[in-house]
């Protein structure tokens, strides 16, 4: 099964550096780890290094991949080809770096996809004219279609309904497990980390401030030293931890 370390990663935009030698435990796959902090601590960047959108020095170590191209990475802003039809995008993603032959496989994978979704009623309509959570959940279909083995989301459910939001992250931590794919979200909600992740990495201006399994990492003490935020985490009656927010005074 596949697995990615990453060891003592830097990036820098111009002369500023972004990331600070960011190094983790190797992920396994078959995982969902939620990749947090603040604005402007580097999630995006870090995602773009591990793509290999930007250069950098240190290295991303992923072993056990069964393709040449382990790696999709769906960023915040999927943009809009006005031109394409949801079914042509989708499609098109996943005929990249393919042959151009289209086969039945394809097709089906790409109906498959939608559906798994809950996206096929509007296979037939233009990426310009759908609602901002319908196009997020249509990028999210040109990355799944592809069937990677690492998945980088970056903040996936920003656009989402509450409904949407929860399928969506339960769906992440069902294909994760299914199919042994390893899934790094870039996420807000530390509630939903804290219910959908296994493992998380908290950055903040661009150092790895800590790692490991979710629960260990959203604590009173790091919500307090990273976001400046009283809260607390408990156990709701199901046993499912809670973050419980203090308004400020
Ligand atoms: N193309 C760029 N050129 C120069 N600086 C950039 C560029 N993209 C991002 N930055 C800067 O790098 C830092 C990290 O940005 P990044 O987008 O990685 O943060 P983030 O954690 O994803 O933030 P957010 O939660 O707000 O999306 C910020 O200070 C940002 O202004």
């Amino acid at each position: 099964m596949v697995g990615l370390q990453l060891d003592r990663l830097t990036a820098r935009y111009g002369s500023e550096e972004i990331l600070r030698e960011v190094t983790t435990p190797r992920f396994p796959g078959g995982q969902v780890v939620g990749l947090l902090g603040p604005n402007a601590a580097g999630k995006s960047t870090l995602f773009r290094r591990i793509f290999g959108l930007l250069k950098g020095g240190g290295a991303v170590c992923v072993d056990g991949a069964e393709s040449s191209r382990p790696i999709v990475y769906m960023p915040q802003d999927t943009g809009a080809n006005a031109a394409l039809t949801v079914y042509e995008s989708v499609l098109l993603a996943r005929m990249q770096g393919r042959r151009l032959k289209v086969s039945d496989e394809d097709l089906d994978r790409v109906d498959a996809t939608l559906a798994e979704l809950g996206i096929s009623e509007i296979a037939k309509r233009e990426l310009g004219n759908l609602s901002g959570g319908q196009r997020q959940m249509v990028g999210a279909a040109q990355a799944l279609v592809q069937q990677p083995e690492i998945l980088l989301l970056d903040e996936p459910t920003a656009a989402l309904d509450l409904n949407r939001q929860i399928g969506f992250l339960a769906l992440l931590k069902r294909i994760a497990r299914d199919r042994g794919m390893l899934i790094l979200v870039a996420l807000h909600d530390l509630g939903h980390a804290l219910r959908f992740t296994d493992q998380a990495m908290l950055l903040q201006s661009g150092r790895l401030v800590d790692c490991g399994p979710t629960a260990s990492v959203i604590t009173s003490d790091t919500l307090w030293r990273v976001y400046g935020v009283k809260a607390r985490i408990e156990p709701c009656s199901r046993g499912v931890p809670q973050l419980i927010v203090e308004m400020p005074d």
